[in-house]
């Protein structure tokens, strides 16, 4: 176990003008399970191929524990990588996979044995350690991929993907699985991904990447209620954090005919700025809803809030079975804004018909117009 630190590497590919990978800094603890993440072509596959030894690292360094790799090969770095298509031998039995690191390094049969049926005892393999890959399925496949990482005791697993080519029920299966075997083998994981609910709910840390840029690096749960900027705030949480762009005003911001008062700390600093818009994040869970023509009390509450909130027009409900969720329009600004509204799965509205809503109290985020970045606490 070792910690990893990436201190400001950068990768160019060659023939490109722009890094690929642009002065990263990351520290991952020991024993930390840290995921990267972020949209494709933003860099998180060259950030993994970094630590492994199989991308060059242009400009800066990169360090497991107090050893610098930066420039070391990939089979001296004490590390184990579990790729996307697992990469398993055809011609060989699950058990000659799994020992086939040790068996090149000189470990002897015996040790091999041991160590194989142990790690297929933690993976529930074994009563398939005599078969040939393509007898099994593609999550006996995946969990014969990490058993050969396991096996080798590596201070660092690097896994890219390795979920992707199963199916849905599966992922979701695997991912605890996953998540699990790593807290209890207490290895330091880098984990990459493009879909952020595996980033949220694997890794003690998350690390979104864009352009080959960090852009938050924090605990799924802070990455979650206090996004950086715009691009964090909008790529983490299904369905989206709703963004509007709004204008300044007396007590907080014009939200539709209300007024939704939000930190003054972080309004003051947009106008210091020479602001007089700033941009509101609302979860879609995070709004009050007034439906009108719902329900006795919710009819007398709309018409105690007749001129309050926004005027939601609902064009699409789509229902999860837990959740529902309106997708709908309203004009904000003089602009047609589409919006994502959670409502109670029991009381859906019609499509066509118009909800009023407003933010719930301090369930706004503020983000500078042009910068993007976060304004409220
Ligand atoms: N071998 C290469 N030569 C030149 N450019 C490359 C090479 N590999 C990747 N790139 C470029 O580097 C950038 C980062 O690629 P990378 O594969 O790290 O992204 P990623 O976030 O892992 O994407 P994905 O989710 O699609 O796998 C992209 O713009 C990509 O086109």
């Amino acid at each position: 176990m070792a910690t990893v630190t990436y201190d400001k590497a950068t990768r160019v590919y060659p023939g490109s003008e722009t890094p690929a990978v642009d002065q990263l800094d990351i520290q991952i603890e020991d024993g930390e399970f840290l995921v990267l993440v972020g949209p494709s072509g933003c860099g998180k596959s060259t950030s993994l191929r970094m630590l492994a030894g199989l991308e060059d690292v242009n400009g800066g360094s990169i360090h497991i524990g107090d050893r610098d790799v930066t420039h070391l090969p990939p089979k001296d770095r004490d590390i184990a990588m579990v790729f996307q298509n697992y990469a398993l031998y055809p011609h060989m039995t699950v058990a000659q996979n799994m020992g086939f690191a040790l068996k090149i390094a000189g470990v002897n049969k015996t040790d091999i044995r041991t160590k194989v049926e142990e790690a297929a005892k933690i993976l529930d393999l074994t009563e398939y350690l005599d078969r040939k890959p393509k007898a099994l399925s593609g999550g006996q496949r995946q969990r014969v991929a990490m058993g050969r990482a396991i096996v080798r005791e590596p201070q660092v697993f690097l896994m890219d993907e390795p979920l992707s080519n199963l199916d849905a029920k599966l992922r979701v299966q695997t991912r605890t699985q996953i998540a699990g075997l790593q807290r209890r083998l207490g290895v330091t994981t880098v984990y990459v991904t493009h879909d952020q609910v595996e980033a949220m709910t694997m890794g003690d840390r998350v690390a979104v990447l864009k352009d080959g840029l960090l852009q938050q690096i924090d605990s799924p749960r802070n990455m979650y209620d206090k996004p950086a900027n715009l691009f964090v705030a909008g790529f983490i949480g299904s369905p989206a954090m709703n963004l509007v762009e709004v204008p300044i005003t007396d007590g907080g911001v014009k939200f539709g005919n209300s007024v939704v008062p939000v930190e003054r700390g972080a309004l003051t600093e947009a106008q210091n700025k020479g602001d007089s818009n700033v941009v509101v994040g609302c979860r879609p869970e995070h709004f009050a809803v007034v439906r009108e023509g719902g329900s006795e009390a919710a009819l007398a509450k709309a018409d105690e809030n007749a001129a309050a909130g926004l005027a939601v027009t609902v064009n699409v409900v789509e229902e999860t079975g837990a959740d529902a969720y309106v997708y709908g329009t309203a004009e904000i600004g003089g602009e047609v804004k589409d919006l994502v509204i959670r409502v109670d799965s029991r009381d859906v509205p019609e499509k066509g018909s118009k909800l009023r809503v407003e933010p719930k109290p301090g369930e706004t985020h503020v983000f500078a117009t042009g910068s993007g970045e976060r304004l409220s606490d």
